[in-house]
């Protein structure tokens, strides 16, 4: 038996429909268009293509969405002034600044500057504390859009489950931690002080890997029927898009499985566009 696939693309398009489908509901209740502003500073490739993409994805949902780009040499300073400024503009309902940002600007201190209300990528402390308390706020868009996943397998609620992550960034296994938390999964956190990280991963009927580094998680760490979750994005050898798992391997033992490209990267997007979605409605009702 080989793992069935979670097609992360093929449940993009129907969330996206949905979007699309509330935002024409939005626009003709109340007048509102939800806006994304997207800030790129500098010209790393691949945030050139990952912010393309997720221009493209509001475009296609009917949302008003602004591009802006800047020079590597922007100070700190003009990046915080133009954060303010869309903080300030009721057309825009969130803020997104593609990271990685140049060295010489702090990420900490221009996440803080974005209004919580504008945070769609999850990332503001506030955010953050939301989430870990139960609150209302945005959910960080990579592991909301993995339990958007486990969702449409049937695994909305994680009673009796273990849960394993692997990684502890503030962007994904933090965050991926907590939303497994609330769905009630019995959930371990693994990462490079992990001593043994197969004793761990193999009694886990969830997987989440997302270290950044290619296989991480091998066929014979896996408990056979286990849903696995690859966050990872890398290059193999031949410079083709890779994740964090041995894909070839792991499916032979695993009851499913997402593929790196076409799984948690399309949802990533989409969770966006969902929080985006959300914080135009919420305006709405202000
Ligand atoms: N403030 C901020 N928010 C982010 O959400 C953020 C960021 N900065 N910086 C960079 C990372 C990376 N990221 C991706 C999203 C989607 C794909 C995606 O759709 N990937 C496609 C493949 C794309 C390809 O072919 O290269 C897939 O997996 O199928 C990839 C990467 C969001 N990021
Ligand atoms: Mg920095």
């Amino acid at each position: 038996m080989t793992a069935q696939i979670i097609d992360g693309k093929a449940l993009s398009a129907q969330l996206r429909t949905e979007v699309a489908a509330r935002a024409a509901a939005l626009k003709a209740k109340s007048g509102i268009t939800p806006g994304l502003a997207v800030i790129l500073v500098g010209d790393n490739q691949a945030s050139q293509v990952y912010v393309r993409n997720k221009v493209k994805a509001c475009e296609e949902a009917g949302f008003h969405s602004v591009l802006e780009k800047y020079d590597a040499a922007m100070t700190e300073a003009e990046l915080l002034a133009r954060v303010e400024a869309l903080n300030n503009d009721p057309t825009i309902h969130g803020i997104l600044v593609q990271l990685p940002l140049p060295k010489h600007i702090d990420d900490h201190k221009v996440i803080e500057t974005i209004s919580p209300a504008k945070d769609v990528d999850g990332f503001h402390v506030a955010s953050a504390g939301a989430l870990m308390v139960g609150e209302v706020g945005f959910k960080a868009c990579t592991p909301y859009g993995c339990m958007r996943m486990l969702e449409s397998i049937g695994m909305k609620d994680l009673r009796g489950k273990h849960a394993v992550v692997i990684g502890r960034s503030n962007i994904v296994g933090k965050p991926m931690a907590m939303m497994l938390l609330a769905a009630n999964a019995t959930v371990t956190i693994t990462h490079s002080g992990t001593a043994d990280l197969g004793a761990m991963t193999r009694q886990a009927d969830v997987v989440v890997a997302a270290v950044g580094k290619r296989n991480v998680l091998t066929r014979d760490m896996v408990k056979p029927g286990a849903v696995v979750i690859d966050v990872g994005m890398n290059r193999d050898d031949d410079g083709k898009l890779c994740g964090d798992v041995d894909y070839e391997g792991v499916r032979q033992v695993a009851g499913w499985i997402t593929p790196v490209p076409g799984g948690v990267g399309p949802m990533t997007i989409t969770m966006l566009l969902v929080n985006t979605m959300e914080s135009a409605e919420r305006a709405a009702n202000a």
